[in-house]
């Protein structure tokens, strides 16, 4: 892998912004002296995304752009990469790391948009407002209490007790739900919520299941047929996190046999890549059924909200050099650089790296006057402010240790 320094006046750095991130996250970086921003309203076509990244430094995107290790070989000059939402999973972060690419996200910036949304759903589930609503449509007029549920009393299973799972325990007690849930980490309960020991535990005692674990290899599918049928007869799911946690088909089927009374389902395995793609799911036009187009954190307040949060992110690490929320990176918090040099050092964590680094340094006779080092097993970062006046010649010297991924300075 080819090695280079990014130590660029602000006006030569680009931005590339897309899927319509919020303004103010682009007005934040304006604010800080960035004037190449790019902005795109959908995710490109991932052939068009190769061509358009080839000179982008920054690189800002929701969760419909796929960043595989494809388009990170062709983004030569990529320093960061902002995923302005909460999940990840659509950006290869293992291979951005090793090609020193931090990622940054919003952890909990839409987390109160989706904890709302789902409480409203549950309530809507519980009533039967789907099947009526769309009936009123119709010209039907199903006035019945039959099937009509008050929510308090019921029990609320929570797959996935972190911020948003949390969140929403919370909000569910205080519409007199029981809460219990399930996560693979010891969490902390917060109010009344009970911890349970596997899932299945959750599937069968819960009136109304929600999924609020992140894509991962273990959850792909993990509501599958056999996880459908552990659920109460009756019984209500909701998915709010990611499209590919549910087997869409398998639901489909549990919802047609009556197994379970209805579904929300905000997130698809696939999904249209803007507003003027058609939505395609085998879900459509079942009655008892909310469908909505992956909006749980599309608020006003929650886009504004993040993309004030990771244009910060970004801005920092190229002014500054900081980690700090970086994903997939070693993190480092630094203060600012009055007076010296800041040299940022990105390499493989191998034997032997830190001793060259600093060996160009002391052969240079160059005061460190601070100096940070994070690493994770596969890569280091070090960062130095340096007493000198020649930080392109110490860049080059750093450049050319054969560990080194990428160096850059900042005046
Ligand atoms: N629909 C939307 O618009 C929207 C908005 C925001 C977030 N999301 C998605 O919601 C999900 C949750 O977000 P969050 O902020 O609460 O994340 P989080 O990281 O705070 O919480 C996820 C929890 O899931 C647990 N977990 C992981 N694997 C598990 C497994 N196999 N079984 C049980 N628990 C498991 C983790 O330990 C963690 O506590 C993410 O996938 C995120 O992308 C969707
Ligand atoms: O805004 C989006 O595209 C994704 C929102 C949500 O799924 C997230 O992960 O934060």
């Amino acid at each position: 892998m080819t090695t280079r320094h990014h130590s660029l006046a602000k006006n030569k750095i680009k931005f590339l912004m897309l899927e319509g991130v919020h303004a103010r996250g682009l007005d934040e970086i304006r604010r800080q002296g960035y004037e190449t921003i790019a902005t795109e309203p959908k995710a490109p076509p991932p052939e068009q995304l190769l061509d358009m990244v080839e000179d982008v430094h920054f690189l800002g995107i929701r969760s419909r752009t796929q960043v595989t290790s494809q388009l990170l070989d062709r983004a030569r000059k990529l320093t960061a990469i902002g995923c302005f939402c909460i999940g990840t999973d659509q950006v290869d972060l293992t291979e951005a790391r090793r090609r020193g690419i931090p990622v940054f996200n919003a952890p909990y910036a839409n987390t109160r948009s989706v904890a709302e949304l789902v409480l409203a759903e549950i309530v809507m589930l519980l009533r039967g407002i789907p099947a009526r609503n769309a009936a009123a449509h119709r010209g039907e007029w199903l006035k019945s209490a039959r099937g009509s549920h008050e929510v308090r009393g019921k029990t609320l299973g929570i797959l996935g007790y972190g911020h948003i799972g949390s969140q929403l325990g919370i909000l569910a007690e205080g519409l007199g739900m029981r809460v219990i849930y399930y996560d693979i980490a010891a969490k902390l309960p917060l109010g009344n919520a009970e911890p349970v020991n596997t899932m299945s535990d959750v599937l069968a005692r819960s009136d109304v299941v929600t999924v609020h674990v992140p894509d991962t290899e273990l959850t792909r599918n993990m509501i599958d047929a056999q996880a459908l049928e552990q659920m109460q007869a009756g019984a209500y799911l909701i998915n709010a996190a990611r499209g590919r946690i549910v087997d869409i088909p398998a639901l489909a089927d549990a919802l047609r046999g009556g197994h379970l009374a209805g579904a929300a389902i905000d997130v698809f395995p696939v999904e249209p890549k803007g507003n003027d793609e058609s939505f395609e799911s085998e879900l459509r036009g079942m009655d008892n059924v909310l469908l909505t187009p992956h909006i749980g954190g599309s608020t006003e307040e929650a886009q504004e909200n993040i993309a004030l949060d990771v244009a910060t992110k970004l801005v920092r690490y190229s002014d500054n050099g900081s980690t700090m929320g970086a994903v997939n990176f070693p993190e480092v918090s630094l203060p600012d650089h009055a007076s010296a040099r800041r040299i940022m050092h990105i390499h493989r964590n191998e034997p032997g790296v830190l001793q060259a680094v600093n060996s160009v340094i002391s052969k240079a006779s160059v005061n460190i006057a601070a100096q940070y080092l994070q690493t994770l097993p596969d890569v280091g970062y070090v960062v130095m402010d340096l007493e000198t006046d020649d930080a392109p010649a110490l860049v080059r010297e750093l450049d050319a240790i054969p560990a080194t991924l990428r160096t850059r300075f900042l005046y």
